[in-house]
Parts: structure tokens; sequence; C-alpha cells
């Protein structure tokens, strides 16, 4: 009896210990990881924290996974240079404007042929008789020197010759250069007055007739400035002829120089007034403002001109009023340079185009008409023809060496 109550005891327990096997092995089964899929290979995602649990303990249990994927290739990186970018203008440098007129002497050969070389071989002459000195004197007027400082000359010449004895090439040369750098003139101011002033840059004004080169010098002066170290603000004053406003914009951009326009047949009084505004608020050194070319005959533009010069100075007076004459144009250029000096105080003379003529004497008629001295001349169409004038290396170049 005894071993049947062993049996059924062992029995039992063997019983109870398969029967709790299948019930914690059915739990396990129910707690196994989904398949991993394929690919991308995914680890067993994180345990989850429930609302009571630690918050310590899934944080770092061995169990938190993270998903390995693949990062996606980077992309091959496109080397700076080849990466297209809006061209930026390239800047120009402008020539020195030291010794321009030297480096520019040849552009004076027309002159030199005529006025210079026909003075020398005259006065070389053996007899100096009368005939002699009235064609000294044609020479001179010729050349449009004008009759006033003609006569001067050549009375001066007359004495000095006597008192000379005898005459090397070598002694009438230097007596012609002295003589004509006196008919010149050696103490004007020829500076341009481009110095900015505390508050505001140096305001140049540029005026003169149609044609005379004035968008052309306003352009190249510029590129002297800029040359010289300024920077520059350019205004487009000229809205009667929108092609000035592109001209002067395009001589503007070439050396990094600003350029303020208006709208065509727009008042050039306010876009004069706009630019110097521009030039104060940029803290640029000068601001040249091209105006249009008209004729001294239409009476109303020519006031308009006196009221561009007004409104500019609502914002501090104007350095430099310059007027550009165009030197092949002789005494109608004259002309042109009184009634412009009826509206405006021209403080100094551009003579253009002394290149395409035999007439450089135009330097002191002009000068005389309006006892202004002549600062800047144009001897070419290229942009870096504009030279600073200088008496001495002027007549030097009209004489040769
Ligand atoms: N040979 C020569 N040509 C020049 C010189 N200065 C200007 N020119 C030329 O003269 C022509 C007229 O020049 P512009 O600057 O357009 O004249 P502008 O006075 O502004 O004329 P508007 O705009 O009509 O008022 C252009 O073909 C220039 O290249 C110079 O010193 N020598």
């Amino acid at each position: 009896m005894e071993t049947v109550i062993l049996a059924v005891i062992i029995a039992l327990v063997a019983f109870v210990a398969v029967g709790g096997g299948l019930v914690v092995g059915s739990r396990r089964k129910k707690r196994l990881p989904p398949a991993p899929p394929a690919a991308p290979t995914v680890t067993e995602p994180p345990a989850e924290p429930h609302i009571g649990d630690e918050a310590e303990v899934p944080r770092d249990e061995p169990r938190r996974t993270i998903e390995e994927v693949e990062l996606p290739e980077a992309l091959p990186r496109t080397p700076p240079e080849a990466l297209e970018l809006p061209e930026a203008p390239e800047l120009e440098i402008p020539e020195p404007t030291e010794g321009r007129l030297v480096r520019l002497r040849s552009r004076l050969s027309r002159s030199q042929n005529t006025l210079g070389k026909g003075l020398l071989s005259l006065l070389s002459r053996e007899h100096l008789d009368e005939e002699t000195w009235e064609e000294i004197e044609d020479i001179l007027l010729t050349a449009d020197v004008g009759v006033t400082p003609t006569q001067e000359l050549v009375e001066r010449l007359r004495q000095r010759v006597k008192v000379l004895g005898t005459r090397t090439p070598a002694d009438l040369r230097q007596l012609l250069r002295e003589e004509l750098i006196a008919l010149i003139g050696t103490d004007s101011d020829r500076t341009l007055h481009t110095e900015s002033h505390e508050e505001r840059p140096a305001v140049v004004l540029v005026v003169g007739v149609n044609g005379t080169g004035k968008t052309t010098t306003t352009g190249k002066l510029a590129r002297v400035l800029v040359a010289d170290g300024r920077s520059v603000v350019l205004g487009a004053a000229d809205t009667f002829r929108a092609a000035a406003a592109d001209q002067l914009q395009t001589w503007g951009e070439r050396v990094g120089a600003r350029t303020v326009r208006g709208p065509e047949g727009g008042d050039p009084a306010s876009v004069a007034f706009d630019a110097v505004k521009e030039g104060i608020s940029e803290g640029a050194d000068v601001v040249l403002i091209d105006t249009a070319g008209r004729l001294h005959t239409k009476t109303g533009l020519m006031d308009e001109l006196g009221k561009v010069k007004r409104v500019i100075e609502k914002h501090g007076p104007v350095d430099e009023v310059l007027l550009v004459l165009d030197a092949t144009t002789g005494q109608n250029g004259l002309v042109q340079a009184r009634v412009f000096a009826e509206v405006v105080d021209i403080t100094g003379i551009v003579l253009t185009k002394l290149d395409g003529t035999a007439k450089g004497g135009i330097v002191v008629a002009v000068q005389r008409e309006l006892g202004v001295p002549v600062k800047l001349v144009g001897l070419g169409e290229g942009a870096d023809d504009l030279a600073p004038f200088e008496p001495g290396a002027f007549v030097d170049a009209l004489i040769g060496d």
C-alpha cells in the first residue's frame, strides 16, 4: 500500500512538473520577437517603458538596440570652380595720370608740324625781314592763337631776337619755348578741385555743347580720378539723350563707379541732386555730373543748366564747373564758351580733340576769352587719352626736341 501511495505521489509530481513547463513554454513563445526582415537588417526593437516602470530600467538595457540602416551614399561634391556664378565685370586699371601729356605728345603732331616747327624754321632764317615776321604772325593766327596774343608774342620775339644777336638753333628753340610758355601762362591754378569735404564729396559739373565730347570726357575723368585713388559716383543728368546715360554707365562700370540716372526726358536737376545725395551716402570722394549737350541758342535749356547748378548747391557749393570745348571748332568754340560763362561760373576748360587739329593755339585763345585755365586736354578716343594740361610739356610737344 505504501508503495502504491509513493507511486501516486511521484506520478503527481511528474505531472505537475510537465504541465508547468508547458505553461512557461507557452508564455515564452508569446514573447518571441518577430522574425527579422531580410533587409535592411533591423535588430530587436527597444523595450518600451510602461507607465509605472522605473525610469532608469529600460534605458540602457542590452536589448535596447539601434537600427542598422545603410546611409545613402554622399553626393559627389561639385568643385567650387565648376559652379556657375554670374560673371562680375572685370574692373580696368586706368593708366596713371602723371606724365600723360608727355606720353601722348605724338598726338599733337599736327600742331607740331605747322605751329611749332613752322615758327622755328622761320625764326632760323638768316634775314628776319618784315615779310618773315608777317609769316610768323600768319602761322599763329592760323593756329587759332587769337589776334591780341599773336601781336603780343610777335612783339616779344622781335625784341628778344634783336638782343640775342647770333641765333643758334638751340638759342631760338629755348627763346620760343620760354615765350610760348609765358603766353599760355604758368601762374594759373590748373589743379582739379576734387578734394572731398568733411561730410560730402567734391562735385564736378561738366557742361558744353553736344558732340564736343562731354560724356566721353566725364567717363575719362572718372578714370583719371580712379587712377589717382579716388572713389567716384557719376550723375547722368543728360536726360535728353538716353544713350548718353548708357554711355556714361558703361564708362563707370569699367572702373567700378556707380551711375545715378533718371528717366529719359526727366528733370536733369533732380538726377544731379540724387547723384550728389548718393555720393554723400556712399562716402564717395567725387561726384561727376554730365549734363545735356545743349545749343546755346536755346535759352530755356541754358536756364535749365543754371537750375541744375542751383539745385546741386542745396548740398553745398559745386567745386568745379568744367566747360568742354572741341578744339577743332575754332572761333565757334569761343562763342560757345562766352555763352556758357554767362550762365554758370566756369572754373576750368577741357579742350578735346586736340589730336585732330593743327590749331593747338586755341589753348591760348580760350583762356584769354574766359580768363579761366585749360585744365585737361583730350588727345584721342582711347579711354586714357585725357591728360592734365601742363604748359611746359605742351610747348615741348609743339616745338619738338
Ligand atoms: N579724336 C578725339 N575724339 C574725341 C575726343 N573726345 C571725345 N571724342 C569723340 O567725340 C565724339 C562725341 O563725344 P561725346 O562724349 O558723345 O559727346 P557729347 O558732348 O557728350 O555729346 P552729347 O551726348 O550729344 O551731348 C565721340 O565719338 C568721342 O569718341 C578726343 O579728345 N579726341
